[in-house]
C-alpha cells in the first residue's frame, strides 16, 4: 500500500513541447523559465497563437519523471505550465513533483476548468469564448487580458473587479492586432494607471 500518494495518480500528461527560455510576458518577463506546454484546449480563441495544442490526442503522453528530470537538467528553477489549457488535466502530481525537485510552479490559464495543482504564481487570462470559473479569480497573482478589439477593455475591467487586492493587472495586445491596438492600450493605461502593458517579448527577439 502506498503511503505517499495524497493526490490523484496522474502519472502521464500530453506534452506538445517543452523548452527552456525566458518568460516573455507579465510580471516575470525576462526571467529564465522552463516551459511545459500540455495538449488539449476546449476554449477555442479564434486568435490563439498555438492552435496545434488544441487536440490532446495529437501529443505524446509523457511520464512525470521524464518531464521533471528534463526540466531539472537546466539551471532555472521556474517551471511554467501552459498549453493548450493546462487545467483540463489534474496537475496535483505534476506540481508536487516539480516542488520536490526545487521548482517554483507557475501556470498560464484561462481558468475555465477546475483548479488543480499547488501554484507559486497563477496567471489568469480570461477568455470570452469560455469564461473563468469564479473560484480562480480571487486566487490569481496576475491578470493578463488580451486586447483584440475595443470591447476587451470592458472585459478586462470585469475581471479586475473580481481579482484580489494584490493581483497585478496587465493588458497585452493580440499579436496580429498589435499595431492597431497598442496605441489604444497605451492611452488606456495612461488614463487607468492600475494597468500595466505586457508585450510578448519572446516574439520580438525570436526565442520560443
Ligand atoms: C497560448 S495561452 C495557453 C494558456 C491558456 N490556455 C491561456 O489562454 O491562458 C498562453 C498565453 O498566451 C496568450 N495568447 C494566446 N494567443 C495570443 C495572441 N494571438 N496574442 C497575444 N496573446 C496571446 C493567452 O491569452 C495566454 O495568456
Ligand atoms: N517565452 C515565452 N513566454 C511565454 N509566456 C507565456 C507563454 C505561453 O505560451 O504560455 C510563453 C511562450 O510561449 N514563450
Ligand atoms: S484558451 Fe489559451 S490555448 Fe486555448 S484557445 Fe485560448 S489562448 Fe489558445
Ligand atoms: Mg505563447
Amino acid at each position: 500500500m502506498s503511503t505517499t500518494a495524497t493526490y490523484p495518480n496522474v502519472r502521464t500528461l500530453p506534452v506538445m513541447e517543452r523548452f527552456y527560455t525566458i518568460q516573455g510576458e507579465g510580471n516575470y518577463q525576462g526571467c529564465a523559465a522552463y516551459f511545459i506546454r500540455l495538449g488539449g484546449c476546449d476554449v477555442g480563441c479564434h486568435w490563439c497563437d498555438v492552435k496545434d495544442s488544441w487536440e490532446a490526442d495529437r501529443h505524446p503522453q509523457l511520464e512525470l519523471t521524464d518531464i521533471v528530470s528534463e526540466a531539472a537538467s537546466y539551471p532555472g528553477r521556474i517551471a511554467v505550465i501552459t498549453g493548450g489549457e493546462p487545467l483540463m488535466h489534474n496537475l496535483d502530481a505534476l506540481t508536487a513533483d516539480l516542488h520536490a525537485a526545487g521548482f517554483r510552479t507557475h501556470i498560464e490559464t484561462s481558468g475555465s476548468s477546475p483548479l488543480s495543482g499547488k501554484w507559486d504564481w497563477i496567471t489568469l487570462s480570461p477568455k470570452k469564448f469560455k469564461a473563468p470559473l469564479p473560484e480562480i479569480c480571487s486566487l490569481a497573482n496576475e491578470l493578463k487580458v488580451v486586447i483584440f478589439n475595443k470591447s476587451d477593455f470592458a472585459w478586462a475591467e470585469k475581471y479586475a473587479a473580481l481579482a484580489g487586492p494584490h493581483c497585478k493587472l496587465y493588458i497585452q495586445p493580440e499579436w496580429n492586432k498589435a499595431a492597431e491596438m497598442t496605441p489604444l492600450i497605451i492611452d488606456y493605461i495612461k488614463d487607468n494607471p492600475k494597468w500595466q502593458l505586457s508585450l510578448q517579448v519572446h516574439k520580438y527577439i525570436n526565442v520560443p
